[in-house]
This record gives C-alpha cells, structure tokens and sequence, in this order.
C-alpha cells in the first residue's frame, strides 16, 4: 500500500490571511480538498494521513461536512516546524507497514497525476524521489556585504513536493536530531548519506505561499494544463 503525508501545519504567514491558507477556497473549493483529491485520483487505496495544527482540525472537519467531502484520511497533529509535522505523519502510519511513502505540502493541489506517478515510480526502483524544475530566470548569489555575481542556472533546480520515500528509509532520516538546513524532507534523507534521485515536477505544481499566488491559482483553474 501507497502512503501520503499532506502536511499543512504551517502558519501561512506569508499569505497574511484571516483563515488558514490551506482552507482558502480556489474555484469555490478549499485548497486542501484539491490537495487531496489528486492523490486518491492517483491511486484510490492509497493511504492519506493530512497535518493540521490541533486548533484547526474541527474547522476542517466542518468544512468536510459543508463541501461533502468524503476521501477518507487520517488526521494528526502539527509541529512547530515542517520536520516535526512530517515526522507527526510518519509516526501515524502502522510500524509493520512497508513500501513508499509520500510526502506533500497541502497548498500545492495543482500536482499533476503524471509527476505523482513519476515520483512514486522512481522511488520504487531507487528508495527515493524528488520532482524538480529547471530555473527560468537567471540567478545572482548576494554575499552578506550586498555584493552580488551572475551564477550557472544550470547548476540548480527548483525542488516540489510529492517527495517520496521508502518507509524504512524515511523513519531512519527522521530520527535524527532537527537542523535549520532541513527546509524539505529530501535534505533530511540526504543527511543520512543518501542520494535523491529526481524527476521531472510540472510548472502548475506552485507552493500557495502569498496572495500572488491565489491569482495565479484561480487561472489555473480558469485555463487548466494538467
Ligand atoms: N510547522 C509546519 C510548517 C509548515 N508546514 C507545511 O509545509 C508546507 C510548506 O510550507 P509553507 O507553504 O512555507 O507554509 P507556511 O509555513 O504555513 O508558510 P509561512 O512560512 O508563510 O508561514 C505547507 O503546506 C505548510 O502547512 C507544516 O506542516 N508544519
Ligand atoms: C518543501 C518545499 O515545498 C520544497 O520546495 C519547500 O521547501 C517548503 O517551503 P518553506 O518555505 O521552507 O516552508
């Protein structure tokens, strides 16, 4: 069996809205309830443990009842950073479980069905898989002096979620201690000496970090891709 961690226990600070970004509506629905609807379009039996801070969860479970919600999942609670959720999650799948794991930021429901199967796939043959984008615009490194010089694109890659694990890799990765370097889950297997390899993301596959990033979703909706 299939596992997917959607973590959303952020504080969405960035959006600066009155409710929880991920409960935001895009096309009159919760940005959540898309979320979660692309993975069970992937596979119908997977198992979909959602993150939310404790104080959300009863808004959330009333919002279910409102939208007529009904893919079933897990709900466990948050932690003050995206480690400890992504750990809270992995905690909740059951000890003798093995196979792969995914995990995946609840503010990102335009993931295309292709780049989960993409990630899933590759991570079946080599424990672990990232999706990624080339960089469109040119980069500069800044140095603390506010110094600055043009860098190789080439050399970098935009990084998105489902990040997708082997479940005993992934439990061994998140027992280590927390570090500031951790800002995805593949920098906490990698902290283990593993490789990740990576695969191809898709473009609409966007963080819902600011209210830019509301417009942009809605058209999305309106002229959809994937
Ligand atoms: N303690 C945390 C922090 C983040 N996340 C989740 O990780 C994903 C990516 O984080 P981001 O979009 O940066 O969300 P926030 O941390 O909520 O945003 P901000 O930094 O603006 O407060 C989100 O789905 C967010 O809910 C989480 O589950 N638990
Ligand atoms: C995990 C992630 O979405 C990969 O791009 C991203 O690192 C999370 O962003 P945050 O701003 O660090 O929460």
């Amino acid at each position: 069996m299939n596992h997917v961690i959607i973590v959303a226990g952020g504080q969405g600070l960035r959006m600066g809205a009155d409710v929880p970004k991920q409960f935001l509506p895009v096309g009159g629905r919760p940005i959540l309830m898309r979320t979660i609807e692309r993975f069970h379009a992937y596979d119908g039996a997977m198992n979909i443990i959602l993150v939310l801070p404790e104080s959300q969860q009863a808004y959330w479970r009333q919002l279910c009842r409102d939208h007529h919600f009904d893919i079933a999942h897990t709900v466990v609670v948050g932690g003050a950073t995206r480690f400890e959720s992504s750990r809270n999650g992995l905690d909740a799948i059951p000890e003798d479980a093995d196979g792969l794991v995914g995990i995946h930021d609840g503010v990102r429901p335009f993931v295309s069905i292709d780049t989960i199967e993409r990630c899933f796939d590759a991570a079946e043959d080599a424990y672990a898989a990232i999706p990624v984008l080339p960089v469109t615009d040119t980069l500069r490194y800044v140095d603390r002096l506010g110094g600055g010089k043009n860098v190789l694109r080439s050399d970098y890659r935009v990084v998105q979620t489902p990040q997708v694990f082997d479940i005993a890799l992934a439990r061994r990765a998140f027992s280590q201690p927390f570090r500031e370097s951790f800002t995805d889950d593949a920098s906490v297997v990698e902290a283990l000496g593993c490789q990740v390899p990576m695969v191809e993301g898709n473009r609409e596959n966007i963080k819902v970090t600011t209210p830019f990033d509301l417009i942009i979703a809605e058209a999305l909706l309106r002229h959809p891709t994937t």
